[in-house]
């Protein structure tokens, strides 16, 4: 087999992986408070140093079984001194920041493009906090921005535009405003969302809550700009200037023809068919898409949480998506007899459309938690369908779902466990917290 050269190149979720795109967690994860951690998609505060220990173990993993990781922070920062974009990359980051104030604005951005290129892209990841930057009060924006008037007095708007407007707040100014000018991105580790690989290609994502929407812009800014991947012939399926929306935790790659995508909280139909029109009008590779529809729930919020790819004829599913009599609707999207129109047929049996898209005569779908009323619920909340395949029947998987990990192996699967305590919090797995860009084709 000619080895492959390409800086994307993955046509299946279980060829041997060659190379993966992570982010270590950072100060992001530590800028979380109760207030602000539901809304930023976190159920609880990781502790910084142990997450980071727990990463870098994960990390070490998949570099111990021969995978080239690199990181999206780096490549990042510089991508943006490669193109020379530093300037305008912030002012983007800037315009979907929510910063209402054209005083902060301004001062945003001279306190940003004053660092060097690193520090800036680190410091945008972790979130701008309001006491780091010194903005005098010049609109009424600034003033409202700042958790409006504290004191609850009606005034006119005249009455702000008074020099000693900033030492009044000052005195009024209180612990509860919020902190943030510019939010933290702490689901940033899960680099599998924003992006995804697809052939020799990706899809760029614009994702569905705000609290990650603004992450896709330090991919595009590497595809656009990393001398990597400019240039270099990586085609751009689907680009993040969409309405509707999609993430990659639900873009599962079956193979080099078929790919199978979620309908989810995260993912819509519609997404799912444009990205199907694309796909087939540019003559990719990939002759079927499956989109497999998953409830609409936070423990499930994307087709990766509960069902992946562990072997040729292998995958993890969460029994919950399965009705009580097992079916599942799954709709096969194929080209259609007009460029702008797929041919779509309705399935319930999951397995038999798998077998057929995989021409495989027996499939094995195996149950998170042992599909135990207690158990299954509970790994499937801390990621125990989220394998990482890094070869076939080889997963890197969480050491907490001890009945999942114990089942994978009596089905002969290797099983590489990685510590969790603090990694699993955001609610993603191995799979969520990797973005594969090279995965050896196979036999
Ligand atoms: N593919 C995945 O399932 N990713 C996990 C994302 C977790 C993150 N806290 C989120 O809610 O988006």
């Amino acid at each position: 087999m000619v080895e492959q050269k390409m800086p994307i190149h993955v046509n299946s979720e279980i060829g041997k992986l060659k190379t993966v795109l992570l982010k270590r967690p950072g100060k992001e994860v530590e800028n979380l408070t109760p207030e602000i951690m539901e809304r930023l998609l976190f159920d609880d505060i990781p502790h910084l140093s142990v997450i980071q220990k727990e990463h870098d173990a994960f990390a070490k993993a998949l570099q111990d079984n021969g995978v080239e990781v690199l990181y999206l922070e780096k490549l990042a920062a510089e991508a943006i001194d490669e193109g020379g974009i530093k300037e305008a990359f912030l002012e983007k980051m800037l315009d979907e920041s929510n910063i209402e104030s054209p005083s902060v604005y301004e001062r945003l951005k001279k306190y940003l493009l004053d660092m060097d290129t690193q520090e800036m892209v680190d410091t945008i990841m972790a979130g701008v906090r309001k006491k780091d930057v010194n903005i005098p009060k010049k609109h009424l924006s600034d003033v409202a921005e700042d958790g409006g008037d504290p004191a609850g007095e009606e005034k006119s708007a005249d009455a702000y535009f008074t020099e000693d407007i900033t030492e009044h707040l000052s005195e009024v100014s209180n612990d509860d405003d919020y902190p943030f000018y510019m939010d933290p991105m702490p689901n940033l580790y899960f680099t599998r969302d924003p992006a995804a690989s697809l052939g020799n290609g990706l899809t760029i994502n614009h994702m569905t809550f705000a609290a990650r929407q603004r992450e896709s812009l330090f991919i595009e800014a590497i595809i656009e700009h990393h001398p990597r991947f400019a240039g270099q012939d990586v085609e751009v399926w689907r680009d993040r200037n969409h309405t509707s929306h999609i993430e990659g935790g639900d873009e599962l790659v079956l193979s080099k023809d078929v790919l199978a995508v979620g309908i989810s909280q995260r993912t819509s139909a519609q997404a799912i068919e444009e990205l199907a029109i694309e796909l087939f009008k540019r003559e990719a590779p990939f002759k079927k898409v499956l989109a497999i529809k998953i409830p609409n729930v936070r423990a499930m919020m994307h087709l990766d949480t509960v069902f992946t790819m562990v072997d040729y004829d292998k995958f993890t599913i969460h029994p919950g998506i399965q009705s009580i009599g097992g079916s599942i609707d799954v709709y096969i999207l194929e080209k259609g007899d007009q460029p702008d129109k797929v041919k779509i047929t309705h399935k319930t049996n999951l397995q038999e459309v798998l077998k057929e898209a995989l021409g495989v005569e027996e499939l094995t779908l195996i149950p998170c938690g042992g599909g135990d009323a207690i158990a299954a619920p509970r790994e499937q909340w801390n990621d125990g369908s989220n394998t990482l395949a890094i070869a076939p029947g080889v997963v890197v998987t969480y050491d907490r779902n001890y009945v999942s990990n114990a089942l994978l192996r009596e089905h002969g699967i290797k099983v590489i466990e990685v510590e969790s305590s603090e990694l699993s919090r955001g609610r993603g797995g191995p799979r969520c917290m990797s973005m594969p860009l090279v995965r050896e084709d196979l036999k």
